[in-house]
């Protein structure tokens, strides 16, 4: 065959962060399950499909030694998730690939099950209504599924008929007498979420079969009748499967809910309310491995004037009353696991621009910081003996990795995984400042190769969401080395409001947002552009959600920046509160005289900055409304209006089938592509072209 000499040669990028395809096309690990006796790890890696459109989620094993390579246990296009061991080290997963067995069948979010003696995965179980997820006890053979029922529905059965004739009228309506309705990206109902408790099926009597064959699971309902009450409420199973622990979100009229914690018989569905206050919500952390205790997650429901806080609470699963734990730590813990002898917790908690692990003493209370790195550490699982953890890592230097943590030294080893780290283009350090009233503020500021005195880059200021949240995790939606690849510094501080500061750092903002997290940044900005090596002549502020909110907020108080992109922003707060997918949790922070006194939009008239304003239709957590209000009444109202010719140096990039988050891989490279066309024109003053496939 002749090669084709027109085709021009592919180049390897210097990084990855250099070329958007190759930055797409990096592997993407979450979650990690290990077995009972802790020699095998699981983790999913998400990858391109063929067509480059979509990610697909694989299963993938790990030596927790460490000594052999990375293995791929699971292959399909449809992709695998949710892994959790059950005792005799058989794997479940769900995944919507097709029954090999039952080509017949719509293909359904189904349970899996992959044997622990190798072999092929097979179905174990399959609903019309899908599987939503599972949880394995660890010490008993016992497993708690996840699914949703309609709300009518008396029994499987019933289900399968409701939701079959719903599919053949091709109904989508939704009848509400309720609130929430929305989630994120999901429209809540008719289906409501219930556990499952997985029981033996029965061989179908007198049939000829090989030897093979095995009857489909059966899924016992134990939580009958309790409505919309489990939605974003996870099951926890104690170690022997005899309990399940549970919030229970309950309402508490005029549209407001809290969450009570339940303790429901995993033989009887019997279920009894254990915890239950006006002015705390609760979740279920692990229940200890003798099976009496559950750890409790205890977060203060907030007021205008009272921000929230998160401590953390050991209950005797049987009843008596709730000890606080590590009540003086000021820190907000979220539970991972027992240790195997039940004398303490491996905890993680946001500190300080990084997320490490921690163990609690839960007999002193005592806290022991464990990693030492400025690190963030996700779903830790720990081995049987209790001297080792295992857990996702990542920072802004590199993505997740599974480590192996030996919990009595801290030292943290990488194991061999499916990827290996991107190299990066430029270099991390942190910057600390003070905050107007003298409160530390701190940054990770990303310098892009070769800034320096002589040659200063230009400055991206990005704004982080929550806002109750901290730079301080890699993150793939916003990557600040792609823009360090074209030669701009990324300043990431964590104003007030950040979490991994202390509860005084979440006071300085709460109910002010315009104040001191606004006021916070501009000094970090401050201190970051008096450097040398970045050029205060051309900078940029960015940010998402509520990051979005500061950038539309920024653009109405300072013109400091030569140009602004807000992402999925909240604009007009009166609007926001009541048409956010939970107004009950905003509206309590948000006053009409705080909406009013923090709203961007009442600032429009000032704005004579270029802004880029993004926003996905599906996005129901800060709805298309902020997206579009916002366009119009900077073309109409803003001191950089339309002329009257109709042109703008405003841009609106409109993603009608994306939501809060900019999700196919294509879309992603769009955002980049036109991000850096505005900032090359505005910040640089250089001609970048949109991308092509956009069709202009
Ligand atoms: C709690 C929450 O969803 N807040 C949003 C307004 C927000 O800022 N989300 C963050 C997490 C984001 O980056 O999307």
């Amino acid at each position: 065959m002749t090669p084709d000499t027109n085709s021009p040669t592919p180049v390897k990028p210097k990084t990855p962060f250099h070329d958007l395809d190759h930055f797409v096309a990096i592997p993407r690990l979450s979650g990690l399950a290990v077995n009972a006796d802790g020699t095998r790890l699981v983790t999913s890696v998400a990858t391109l499909n063929s067509k480059c459109n979509a990610y697909v989620s694989a299963l993938w094993e790990l030596d927790p030694e460490g000594n052999s390579p990375a293995r791929r246990i699971t292959r399909s296009a449809k992709g695998e998730s949710g892994a959790a061991f059950l005792v005799n080290g058989d794997l479940l997963f769900t995944s919507t690939r097709p029954d090999p067995e039952n080509s017949d069948e719509d293909p359904v979010s189904a349970l899996w099950k992959l044997p622990a003696q190798g072999g092929e995965a097979r179905i174990v179980h399959s609903r019309r209504g899908g599987v939503q997820g599972v949880v394995a006890a660890r010490k008993a053979d016992a497993a708690v599924v996840v699914a949703e029922v309609l709300a009518g529905s008396s029994d499987e059965k019933d289900d399968d008929e409701r939701r079959k004739a719903r599919k053949e009228a091709g109904v989508e309506a939704i009848l509400h007498t309720g609130y929430p309705v929305r989630h994120w990206d999901a429209d809540l109902g008719p289906a409501e979420p219930r556990f499952f408790v997985v029981e033996e099926g029965e061989q179908e009597a007198l049939k000829p079969a090989t030897v093979d064959e095995q009857p489909q699971l059966a899924l016992c309902n134990v939580t009958v009748g309790m409505g919309t009450s489990l939605r974003n409420n996870s099951p926890c199973i104690s170690p022997d499967g005899a309990v399940i622990i549970t919030g229970q979100t309950v309402p508490t009229g005029k549209g407001d809910q809290r969450t009570v914690l339940v303790r429901i018989d995993s033989a009887t569905g019997d279920r009894t309310v254990i915890l239950d206050s006006p002015d705390y919500d609760y979740d279920a952390g692990p229940v200890s491995p003798d099976n009496s205790t559950v750890v409790v997650v205890i977060s203060r429901r907030t007021g205008p004037t009272t921000p929230p806080d998160v401590k953390l609470g050991l209950l005797p699963v049987n009843g008596g009353p709730l000890a606080p734990l590590a009540a003086d730590w000021d820190a907000w813990p979220s539970p991972a696991a027992w240790l195997p002898d039940g004398s303490g917790l491996i905890v993680t908690a946001d500190d300080d621009g990084a997320s490490p692990v921690f163990t609690l003493d839960v007999a002193t209370g005592a806290v022991r910081r464990v990693t030492q790195d400025a690190a963030s550490y996700t779903d830790v699982v720990v081995s049987p003996d209790g001297a080792t953890a295992y857990a996702l890592r990542s920072s802004y230097e590199f993505p997740p990795e599974v480590v192996r943590i030996d919990l009595a030294s801290g030292t943290v080893t990488p194991l061999p995984g499916p990827v290996e780290r991107p190299a990066l283009s430029g270099r991390l350090e942190r910057v600390d400042t003070t905050g107007e009233d003298g409160h530390p503020v701190k940054s990770y500021l990303v310098l892009p190769a070769g800034a320096g005195g002589s040659s200063p880059a230009p400055l991206l200021l990005w704004i982080h969401g929550g806002p109750l949240g901290s730079w301080n995790a890699w993150t793939w939606r916003w990557s600040p080395w792609l823009l360090a690849a074209k030669g701009y510094a990324v300043l990431l501080p964590d104003p007030a409001l950040s979490t991994g500061y202390g509860q005084k750092m979440i006071e300085r903002g709460w109910g002010a947002w315009g104040d001191a997290p606004f006021t916070d940044i501009m000094a970090a900005t401050d201190a970051v552009v008096a450097r040398p090596d970045i050029d205060e002549s051309r900078t940029a502020a960015m940010g998402g959600s509520f990051g979005g909110y500061m950038a539309n907020w920024v653009a109405g108080h300072t013109d400091r920046f030569n140009a602004i992109v807000t992402h999925a922003s909240l604009w007009a707060l009166d609007q926001f509160g009541p048409t956010t997918d939970a107004s009950f949790y905003w509206e309590k922070e948000m006053t009409p005289e705080m909406a009013l006194a923090n709203s961007p939009h009442a600032h429009v008239e000032k704005i004579s900055t270029p802004m880029l304003v993004i926003h996905g239709d599906k996005d129901y957590r800060v709805p298309i409304g902020e997206g579009l209000r916002l366009w119009y009444e900077l073309l109409s109202k803003s001191a950089l209006p339309a002329d009257a010719n109709g042109e703008t140096d405003h841009r609106f990039l409109y993603f009608p089938d994306e939501n809060h988050w900019i999700l196919k891989p294509q879309h992603a490279k769009i955002w980049y592509g036109v991000v850096e066309h505005f900032l090359a024109r505005h910040v640089l003053g250089e001609k970048v072209e949109v991308p092509a496939e956009l069709g202009l």
